[in-house]
């Protein structure tokens, strides 16, 4: 019997990434072991009956031949969905700071002590998905390791910035319930708000769980109006076991990635003619060891929020040819050595030229297979932090990519908020021949750069 609607189509490409294709149970199963265990707020259908053969909507055959284990069906499934739910809500956020920023500049962009901008966006998210996270799971049990802390907020000069943070992200929690999830009885104070940023005060390590959270990772590229992305991803034992990648910007035609450093031009363009022509923005999500990422479209704000939505499984390029891959990396030099990659891409053959893109979208784009090769060589001293990695790990990885350091380890999340003992940068790759090669090509020019 035909899966008889795109809506049932549509629910099993969102509940297909929780079953990993390890060990085989019956099938006729499937909907009961939903409800019971999984997905509370899914309507599952449970006369859903599979066939072999035909397809209907996007859902193939393959998709519907689901294989699982019920131990494996069952872990991390809940911190799976609530995590994708705050990264969607996140996104949502940012989409309207942004364009608060691009179109009014009516978003005030401060200054670290390192000189990198942070943005109401920053704080705002940090705020809502602490909250989201400790709602879920209870406060006591959540331990976050995030990028933004509430120095600058707390300051008696910046009522008017917490004010700001605290409105947008009340915004943000009142659309909570088209995600199935419950509000806040009232609106956050200004305290509160402050009390979920600082509650993302964990170091990390080697034990236990804890989530990893950059609310907004190229927040350069945002107040630019341009590419960023919300990362969040879960650790357990000092691995990371679920990323989820938000990427409001991400266009869903490839050919609008290379446009450098024109997408402000491009969003007044569209935006004064129709926003909804260009389509993009999406969240990308994956548990490790399921052998499969997934890519949920962006809700749309000029349509009906429908939840559940739907996902497709993305997969990393086929290419594994130098001379035909395209390579990503940072786009401030300042971040990457981009003459050493230039040396080393002429080394490999690599003949297209260098994708560059502020933040996780690199990840995002080789996951998505929109390119081949990223590669970060930060100057000498400069430690990579964790969350500005884990959650494209684990896409990466279960999109069928690889990603080590230049020696060819895997980046070590367990010692704190630092990627401790990286072997000189981070190379992703679309497959295991490809990395090779740029392992080696980068052993042969390392000693006579400057780096
Ligand atoms: N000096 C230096 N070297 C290397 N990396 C640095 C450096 N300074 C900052 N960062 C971190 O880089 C994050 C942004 O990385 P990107 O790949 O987006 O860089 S770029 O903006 O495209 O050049 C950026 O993440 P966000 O702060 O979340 O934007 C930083 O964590
Ligand atoms: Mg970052
Ligand atoms: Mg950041
Ligand atoms: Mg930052």
């Amino acid at each position: 019997m035909p899966i008889s609607s795109p809506n049932s189509a549509a629910r099993i490409h969102l509940l297909r990434p929780l079953f990993p294709a390890t060990t085989r149970t019956n099938l006729r199963f499937f909907p009961s072991i939903l409800r019971r265990n999984l997905l509370p707020n899914f309507s599952i259908n449970p006369s859903l009956r599979f066939s072999s053969t035909q397809t209907v909507s996007s859902a193939t055959a393959q998709d519907c031949s689901v294989e699982f284990e019920s131990m494996d069906l069952e872990k991390y499934s809940r911190e799976l969905e609530v995590a994708v739910k705050a990264v969607h809500m996140a996104c949502l956020l940012c989409r309207r700071v942004q364009e608060n920023l691009i179109f009014k500049s009516n978003v005030h962009v401060q200054s670290k002590d390192d000189d990198s901008p942070v943005t109401v966006a920053d704080w705002s998210v940090q705020a809502t998905v602490s909250w989201v996270l400790s709602e879920a799971f209870g406060i006591e049990n959540v331990s976050i390791v995030a990028e933004e802390d509430v120095e600058t907020l707390s300051k008696t000069n910046s009522v008017g910035l917490l004010n700001a943070v605290t409105k947008t992200v009340n915004e943000s929690l009142a659309e909570a319930p088209s995600f199935g999830i419950r509000p806040p009885v009232t609106p956050l104070s200004t305290s509160e708000v402050l009390g979920a940023i600082s509650r993302c005060n964990s170091t990390g390590g080697p034990t236990g769980r804890f989530w990893v959270l950059d609310p907004v990772d190229g927040t350069l590229g945002f107040v630019r109006g341009d590419q960023y992305a919300v990362a969040l991803a879960l650790i357990e034992d000092g691995e990371p076991v679920l990323g989820v990648l938000g990427c409001p910007n991400y266009p869903m035609n490839k050919e609008w990635l290379s446009y450098q450093n024109g997408y402000k031009r491009i969003l007044s363009r569209l935006t004064s003619v129709s926003s909804a022509s260009w389509d993009k923005g999406c969240v990308m999500y994956a548990r490790k060891g399921s052998g499969g990422a997934w890519m949920q479209p962006l809700l749309q704000k000029e349509k009906k929020f429908v939840w559940p939505n739907s996902a497709r499984q993305i997969k990393v390029s086929t290419i594994d040819n130098p001379a035909l891959a395209t390579f990503c990396e940072p786009v401030e030099k300042a971040n990457s050595s981009h003459s050493f990659t230039a040396g080393l891409a002429h080394s490999v053959g690599l003949r297209n030229q260098p994708l560059r893109l502020y933040s996780m979208v690199k990840y995002a784009a080789i996951a998505r297979g929109d390119a081949e090769i990223f590669m970060k060589f930060a100057r000498a001293g400069y430690k990579e932090k964790i969350w500005d990695h884990a959650a494209g790990v684990v896409i990466i990885q279960e999109a069928g990519g690889v990603v080590t350091d230049a020696g060819g380890h895997p980046l070590c999340f367990s010692r704190g908020m630092y990627l401790e003992g990286l072997d000189r940068g981070i190379i992703a790759s679309s497959g295991a021949t490809l990395h090779e090669k740029i392992i080696r090509a980068v052993d042969a020019s390392w000693n006579s750069s400057s780096l």
